[in-house]
């Protein structure tokens, strides 16, 4: 087994016909960049700083709005193909086997964008080369983002290809074979003649412009090496800088591009991520470059290394040796997180450029605050890095967008009907429960406390949700195994924090997903890794698959989160049978099922049992919420968790238990005014939830029903085959999905919410790993059957008009 990215470089070299090894490998002229990007590496020694309780660490981060597992990157490179058939498609199989990194795709990839995408798990940025032909650059921008690649990475250091004098001694060509997949085939085979030919060498600045006015994917530019080039960058309006100088193949002579990050550093400071590639060959070789102000890494030839040594898999070994290195050196430099990182640790002064404050998922045009200041001004850098995560950003958007234009109609938030409530129902629900009180033999002296003190931090109504759970949901648990929370989301957050215990352990979520759950595992450092729903929500197999891939890579799947009825956000119910075979799964990969269900007795019919209700080996940790059921304004939760736990002196508690005391230090005890209020409706229904709701259970069937029917209308089924759009038909639940085809994102939200008066929420927000950027969802909860109605004729006008058919 290969032990360091040096040995697949003496494999790759061995298995590389001569000529081929010498232009992956090669650089221009006598090649002093080429050697310099190495070297500078070996320049800069790690300081690392002892006893600080550091722990094991977590390489995860967010650039461009999304989470990486690490600050690394797959560089672009031409031709995979030319070390392995496979080309692109097994270096994206193989980077997304290692890790969720992305991988940057190049101009002259050897497979199709479509191909890659169709195998990719991991993001996708294209790399560009801005040919003459404007058109044809146009359209490969175009293909790559329909083929759901996530930002462009403008190449500034290539108007021809550089004097690469090994090419030139061999008179390389491509072998027969190997061609830019994405491009017309004609005169590619010598590559340095054909760039001659066709690469635009009068390029300037107002190219930035052109490529926003051509795609709304977040734009960098490689090949920067000086400040004043990286101050130019970002006023023409880009999301991020790539310090390069493309492996030494251009310019020879040119710094080390380690040597002038510091200087791009400060000269960006901090508004835009910067990223660094050339040279990087350790995972050591990573922090240093984040130490010296790079935001993340790429490598270039060592996963071309890795694919010729051994395809797919060469390419999961050479990323999986950085990755270990990186972990490796961070523990033993005293590093627990990735903020941890500065200037000190490459022995620099500490007002050395820092790395980015921003991160750059933001797009252009957003408020790109600079670092702070003197005074008390606090970089977002130093905060915790989830504030920065777009996932945070999610629900505060919505809220926004929906402020901004009150009269749009909005069918983004998924809350209850307001008709259903009246104000002196909170007054009857205390009255009731306090009478409860009076009547189980308190004193009014205790019924008094009940309301106005604190409480046990397990919450006081717990006899009654498991009452309410036995005659309603035939789920039977003590009330011990419960524990009564601010909200679901509460329970969310205390039960990852008690399950998820070190860095290797992952959550697994169906996706699509609600952002509740991921937002949390954010927040708590917690890795997630998605696993897609199929039309009857979650899928056994896919899961099955995802366990075995996350254990081959050393992390432990501890538990999956689904929502099994009429799901949030894809509106899917989980049939008994599935149901059924998720419980044995789970029970046969020992991996722990959390069940989210808020919309079981807000929707018509007939409900399927509940995992909690099936289960029989407790496996399933039940998350609840009267939000939908009772009133989302009392913030009521609940976690049943009637897992035994184990301690080290053989006692046992349960994970409620766990829960309770997680929870002292968080919310310290649940509102008992709430748990009041929650409380009287349960005693008012007999704890029989689904009757109390089943005037609005049939309320929202009947608003699910007429929405459909609104989209039938307004596309009658030529009119929806012709634009292509098509959406699900729940049979429950708050939400339906749309797709469309034109990309759903934040900037045609604002289009249609600005110029046509409706709302609704992209489904890309819901997809943990990427996806969705097609799919809106739409909320039918709390509009009037005349809002609706409006509502879907705003949208249709703005989904014809999107698709270039306005109606007359
Ligand atoms: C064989 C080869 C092909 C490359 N093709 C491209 C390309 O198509 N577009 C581009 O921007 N950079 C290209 N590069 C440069 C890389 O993106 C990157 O800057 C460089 O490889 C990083 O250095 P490293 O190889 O030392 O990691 C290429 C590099 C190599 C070695």
């Amino acid at each position: 087994m290969e032990l360091s990215l040096d040995e697949f470089a003496s494999l790759a070299r061995e298995r590389l016909d001569p000529a081929v090894w010498d232009f992956i490998e090669g650089g221009a002229g006598e090649e002093r960049t080429l050697a310099a990007n190495t070297a500078a590496f070996d320049r800069v020694p790690l300081r690392p700083s002892v006893l600080r309780g550091a722990g094991s660490p977590h390489t995860g981060t967010t650039i461009l709005g999304r989470t990486w597992d690490a600050p690394l990157a797959v560089a672009p490179v031409a031709y995979h193909t030319l070390a392995d058939p496979a080309g692109e498609v097994a270096t994206v199989r193989g980077t997304a086997a290692a890790a969720g990194l992305p991988v940057v795709v190049s101009t002259f990839a050897g497979r199709t964008f479509e191909d890659i995408a169709a195998e990719a798990t991991v993001p996708l940025w294209l790399q560009v080369y801005c040919l003459r032909d404007r058109s044809l650059t146009r359209g490969l921008i175009e293909r790559a983002e329909n083929a759901g690649f996530e930002a462009l990475v403008l190449t500034v250091d290539a108007p021809h290809l550089g004097r690469r004098l090994r090419d030139l001694r061999n008179g390389f060509r491509l072998p027969a074979g190997t061609v830019p997949a994405n491009l017309p085939v004609d005169g590619f085979a010598d590559p340095a003649a054909h760039s001659r030919a066709d690469f635009d060498p009068g390029l300037d600045w107002s190219v930035v412009e052109w490529l926003r006015s051509v795609s709304e994917l977040p734009l960098l530019v490689k090949g920067i090496l000086t400040g004043a080039d990286a101050v130019r960058a970002a006023e023409a309006g880009v999301d991020g800088v790539m310090v390069s100088n493309h492996g030494g193949r251009q310019l020879d002579g040119v710094p080390a591009t380690l040597d002038v990050l510091p200087e791009v550093a400060e000269a960006v400071g901090g508004r835009l991520p910067v990223l660094l590639d050339g040279g990087v060959r350790r995972g050591r070789d990573i922090l240093a470059a984040l130490a010296l102000g790079a935001d993340a890494a790429l490598v270039g030839r060592p996963v071309l290394h890795g694919l010729a040594a051994g395809g797919a898999g060469g390419v999961t070994g050479v990323l999986s040796v950085l990755l270990e290195e990186l972990t490796d050196a961070m523990s033993l430099a005293g590093l627990r997180t990735l903020a941890d990182i500065g200037p000190s640790l490459v022995g620099r002064a500490p007002d050395h450029p820092r790395r980015s404050t921003v991160d750059a998922g933001k797009g252009a045009g957003s408020d790109r605050r600079t670092a702070a200041g003197g005074g008390a001004g606090l970089r977002l850098a130093d905060l915790h890095p989830s504030v920065a995560d777009p996932v945070m950003d999610t629900m505060n958007f919505l809220n926004e967008v929906t402020l901004r234009y009150p009269e749009a109609v909005s069918f983004a938030p998924g809350r209850p009907y307001a008709e259903f409530f009246e104000t002196e129902q909170v007054f009857r629900h205390l009255r009731r429960y306090l009478d409860h009180l009076a009547e189980q033999g308190r004193s009014p002296a205790q019924v008094r406390d009940a309301l106005f003190q604190y409480g046990p931090s397990a919450g006081v109504i717990r006899e009654l949700i498991a009452h309410s759970l036995r005659v309603d949901e035939g789920i039977d648990v003590s009330p011990e195994s419960i524990v009564v929370t601010v909200g679901c989301q509460e329970a969310m957050f205390l039960t990852l924090r008690a399950l998820m215990s070190g860095p290797d352990d992952v959550l697994l979520v169906s996706s699509p997903c609600y952002v509740g759950i991921t937002g949390a595992a954010r927040l708590l450092d917690v890795a997630v890794t998605a696993v897609e729903e199929g039309e009857d929500g979650l899928s056994c197999d896919a899961l099955e698959a995802a366990v075995s891939a996350e254990r081959a890579r050393g992390r432990r799947p501890r538990a999956v989160y689904v929502v099994p009825d009429h799901s949030n956000p894809s509106g899917a119910t989980m049939p008994l049978e599935a149901r059924k075979s998720l419980l044995e799964l789970a029970q046969r990969l020992d991996v722990l099922v959390l069940e989210d269900s808020p919309y079981r007795h807000v929707s018509p019919g007939t409900q399927v049992a509940s995992l909690k209700a099936l289960d029989r080996t407790r496996r399933v940790i039940h998350l609840g919420s009267y939000a939908k059921t009772v009133f989302p304004g009392a913030r009521l939760g609940f976690a049943v968790a009637d897992q035994p736990v184990l301690a080290p002196d053989g006692g046992t508690s349960l994970l409620a238990d766990e829960l309770a005391k997680i929870k002292s230090m968080v919310t310290v005890n649940t509102s008992p005014l709430s748990q009041a209020a929650v409380a009287g409706a349960l005693l008012e229904s007999g704890g029989r939830v689904s009757e109390l709701n089943a005037r609005n259970a049939a309320h929202y069937g009947e608003a699910m029903r007429f929405t459909l029917q609104c989209l039938e209308r307004e596309f009658p089924a030529a009119r929806r085959t012709r634009l292509g759009v098509r959406w699900n038909a729940p049979s429950g639940g708050f939400f339906l999905t749309l797709q469309v085809p034109f990309r759903a994102d934040n900037s045609a939200l604002a289009r249609s919410a600005q110029d046509f008066g409706v709302i609704w929420t992209p489904m890309s927000y819901f997809y943990p790993q990427g996806g969705g950027l097609h799919t809106l969802r739409l909320s039918t909860s709390y509009l009037t059957h005349a809002d609706i109605e409006k509502g879907i004729s705003r949208l249709a006008g703005f989904i014809e008009f999107e698709c270039g058919d306005p109606v007359a």
